[in-house]
């Protein structure tokens, strides 16, 4: 990395050099200008960071009037440094009028140097981010010159969505997607960081449905050894994983209302501990949450925060169903079939006619995901060279009874009492297109205790 040049303008030559030995020493490069006209010259065939500029020269001692013009003149430009004014003569005019001429900080003399220096670095900073947002720009028209590899949304609905989405990526804001099962949400959560600025960070996932109580902070925020009986030794907590780049918290709304105190304190003040440790920790994430519940009714029955939800919802959309997005269907289905067959390394198949208007007529209870399951179990049943309507068992995924898994478990006698709760999980699961939230009203089970089953049995991609 280049060493950023300072460019020093004032006319007392002691204060040049007083500032000069100090920056040098700080490992910056440092030019001296004895007035504006000698800075423009430098200005023109040097590239300066940031500049150091005294108000007053030759004509007058405290109007300040010169170092404003010279502001004026430097506002006229593209590409400027940034310039920190200092004066002896600092009154609140002066400064407001000098930081409306596009100045970014005003120092009085004599100047503290470690204040100095932390001002330096702060506008260093904040440059070194615009050039990272300016190439990141610069390399996402590149890549809209080039094919897309991600599916092309044909319904007007989804393409209001993915415009809305673009111009909000680069930014940091927090981004809350509602929206049923399986309609997307976690696939744009991909899309969305392989967008945005933390694109070389982690993108970190986090299903809040599934973390047990006792391990909320263990998990999110990690532990020292010995911070408990079962803590042998250091962990580090999800939100460290995700620094710089993303973490996204799936099932927000299974939260309890303790662990929402919890969350909420975080995300308020951006700071953190490990269980066990005094050492508060900066959160740099960029948060992105994601729920099937409609929050507002929780709110209303108390069973989400309302600070919580403004907390998490800058930026909040709606993905709508399958259902309501027929113009989606066939394309998708198409793409997704592609996707298995390379998967498989299979021939790819067409659609036959039939098939398409069956799949326009079903109302797609599980969304995109049973659109990809009946994509999947069609190209692999499949044996002429179209998918025809029998190879989708559209409406007959209902239709096995439970039971029958579960007698046929029954009559293995090697079976265990945890092999028949999960082979009756995976039947329902099926039979429910994978929508968590039916799967687990029909098994008597809260959504948090199914997904922890999930996890336990290895279950968590049949969902
Ligand atoms: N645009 C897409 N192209 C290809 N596959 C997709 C697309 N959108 C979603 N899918 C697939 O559909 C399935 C469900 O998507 P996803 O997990 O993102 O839904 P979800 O809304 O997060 O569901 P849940 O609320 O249950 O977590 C996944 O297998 C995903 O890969």
């Amino acid at each position: 990395m280049s060493v950023p040049t300072i460019l020093i303008i004032d006319d007392n030559i002691e204060v040049r050099l007083s500032a000069a030995y100090f920056l040098e020493d700080q490992g910056f490069k440092v030019l001296e200008a004895a007035s504006p006209d000698e800075a423009k010259q430098l200005l023109s065939v040097k590239a300066i960071a940031i500049i150091l500029l005294d108000m007053n020269f030759s004509k007058d001692t405290t109007s300040g009037q010169e170092g404003l013009d010279f502001l004026a003149w430097l506002k006229e430009r593209n590409n400027t440094p940034a310039v920190l004014c200092i004066t002896g003569w600092g009154n609140i005019n002066l400064a407001v009028r000098a930081l409306q001429l596009g100045a970014c900080d005003f120092i009085e003399k004599p100047w503290q140097n470690t204040a100095l220096l932390t001002s330096i670095q702060q506008q260093l900073k904040l440059q070194t981010r615009q050039q990272n947002q300016l190439s990141y720009i610069a390399s996402q028209q590149t890549q809209t010159s080039q094919p897309a590899t991600e599916f092309v949304w044909q319904s007007a609905s989804m393409r209001a969505l993915q415009k809305k989405l673009e111009k909000v990526v680069v930014s940091d804001a927090s981004i809350l997607l509602c929206g049923e099962s399986g309609v997307g949400k976690s696939h744009f959560v991909s899309w969305l960081h392989q967008h945005s600025q933390r694109a070389q960070g982690p993108l970190v996932s986090v299903n809040m449905g599934a973390l047990a109580e006792s391990l909320f902070e263990s998990e999110l925020f990690g532990h020292v050894k010995g911070a408990f009986t079962d803590a042998k030794q250091n962990r580090t907590g999800r939100f460290t994983k995700a620094s710089g780049g993303t973490l996204f918290m799936d099932e927000v709304a299974t939260l309890s209302l303790p662990l929402q105190a919890k969350l909420l304190r975080v995300l308020e003040t951006g700071e953190y501990e490990a269980l066990g440790s005094s050492q508060t920790i900066r959160s740099d994430i960029r948060l992105i949450c994601a729920t099937n519940a409609h929050l507002p009714t929780c709110i209303e029955q108390g069973t989400f925060r309302r600070d919580l939800f403004y907390r998490i919802n800058t930026l909040m959309f709606e993905l709508p169903p399958l259902r309501d997005r027929e113009s989606d269907i066939v394309p998708l289905a198409k793409h997704l079939l592609a996707q298995h067959a390379k998967r498989y390394g299979i021939t790819d198949k067409g659609l036959s006619m039939e098939v398409e208007n069956a799949l326009k007529a079903y109302p797609w209870p599980g969304n995109i995901r049973e659109l990809s399951h009946v994509m999947e179990r069609a190209l692999l049943m499949s044996e002429g060279p179209q998918i025809c309507l029998e190879d989708c068992q559209l409406r007959l995924a209902k239709q096995p009874a439970v039971a029958t898994r579960v007698q046929t478990r029954l009559e293995d006698s090697s079976c265990t009492l945890a092999d028949m709760e999960k082979s009756l999980i995976m039947q329902v699961l099926e039979e429910e297109c994978g929508v968590i939230s039916q799967a687990a009203q029909r098994l008597g089970l809260t959504k948090s205790s199914l997904y922890r089953r999930l996890d336990k049995y290895g279950l968590k991609d049949v969902s």
